[in-house]
C-alpha cells in the first residue's frame, strides 16, 4: 500500500509509513539525521519532542510537502494532512473548502457526508469566518477525510483549542480512527493526549526517533488509571520534564 514520496509507485510494503535513513538539513544543519520509522497499517502513532526538534519537518516530508531529502520514504498514495491552523479559504463556503484540491468534480454530497462524520453538516453553507475554532478544525478534518486516507497526518490539530473543545476533538479523532481504520501520525506537545489516543508514542530528539513506547492500555482510556500515570511519567522524563501532578505539556 505504500508509495515512494519521489516516485509514486505502488509497492507491496506492508506498512503505512516506511522511512529509512532519512536526512533533512536546513542551511547545512541536519534537523532530521538518519531517521528510521515504520508505522503499521491502521496504527495510531503519536510523536512527541521538544520544540524545534523536527516533528513538523518529518510530518511535512510524509505529506509530500517537502522533497529536499535524502533517504527512503514510502507512504500511501492516499494520505491527508490537517494542521493546527485549519487553513480554510475564506472566500469559499465550508463544503467547497472540504472538496478543495480533490481531483475531478466531486459532488457536494461527498463533502456533506464528511461534514456529517465530524458533526458539521449543518454548517455546510457557512463562510469560514463564521465558524468557531473547534468547528473550523472539524471542517479541516472533514477535508482530510474526503480523501479517504490510508494515512492521516495531524500536526497539533488541537493545539489552539480551549480545553473542553480539545477533549471533544480528541474524542472525535479517536472515533474517526476506529471507524476508518487508517493509520494516524499525530504530532502533539501534550503527553496526556498522546497516551490517551495512541497505540505507540515516539519521542523525537537529535534528529531521530530517540525513544518509543507501546501504550498497553485498554480503550476507552482514562487518566485515572494508575498505568496511565506511569506512562505519562515515563514520557515526561524522556522529554526532560519533571513529572508533577497535573503536568502534561512537553
Ligand atoms: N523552511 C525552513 N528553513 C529553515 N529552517 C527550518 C525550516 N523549517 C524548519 N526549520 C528548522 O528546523 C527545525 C525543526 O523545525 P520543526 O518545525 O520541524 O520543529 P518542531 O519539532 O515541529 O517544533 P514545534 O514543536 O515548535 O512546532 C527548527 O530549528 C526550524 O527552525
Amino acid at each position: 500500500m505504500a508509495t515512494d514520496v519521489h516516485r509514486p509507485v505502488t509497492t507491496t510494503v506492508s506498512s503505512a509509513v516506511h522511512v529509512d535513513g532519512l536526512t533533512r538539513a536546513f542551511d547545512g544543519r541536519a534537523v532530521i539525521d538518519d531517521l528510521h520509522l515504520d508505522v503499521r497499517p491502521g496504527e495510531f502513532v503519536a510523536l512527541l519532542g521538544r520544540s524545534g526538534c523536527g516533528k513538523s519537518t518529518l510530518l511535512r516530508i510524509l505529506a509530500g510537502l517537502d522533497r529536499e531529502i535524502e533517504g527512503t520514504v514510502l507512504v500511501p498514495r492516499r494520505r491527508a494532512v490537517a494542521f493546527q491552523a485549519p487553513r480554510l479559504m475564506p472566500w469559499k463556503r465550508v463544503w467547497r473548502n472540504v472538496l478543495l484540491g480533490l481531483p475531478g468534480k466531486p459532488h457536494r454530497d461527498v463533502a456533506e457526508q464528511a461534514l456529517a462524520e465530524v458533526g458539521l453538516k449543518h454548517r455546510s453553507d457557512a463562510w469560514p469566518k463564521t465558524l468557531s475554532g473547534g468547528e473550523a478544525q472539524r471542517a479541516s478534518l472533514a477535508r482530510a477525510l474526503v480523501r479517504e486516507p490510508d494515512l492521516l497526518l495531524l500536526d497539533e490539530p488541537f493545539g489552539a483549542l480551549d480545553a473542553l473543545t480539545r477533549i471533544k476533538a480528541q474524542r472525535l479523532v479517536d472515533e474517526l480512527w476506529q471507524r476508518r481504520g487508517c493509520a494516524v501520525l499525530l504530532v502533539t506537545h501534550d503527553v496526556e493526549e498522546a497516551v490517551l489516543l495512541a497505540d505507540r508514542v515516539l519521542v523525537m530528539d537529535g534528529g531521530v526517533i530517540a525513544y518509543e513506547t507501546e501504550i498497553d492500555l485498554e480503550r476507552p482510556r482514562g487518566i485515572s488509571d494508575p498505568r496511565f500515570g506511569e506512562l505519562r511519567a515515563e514520557l515526561l522524563e524522556r522529554l526532560g520534564v519533571e513529572a508533577t501532578a497535573g503536568a502534561s505539556a512537553a
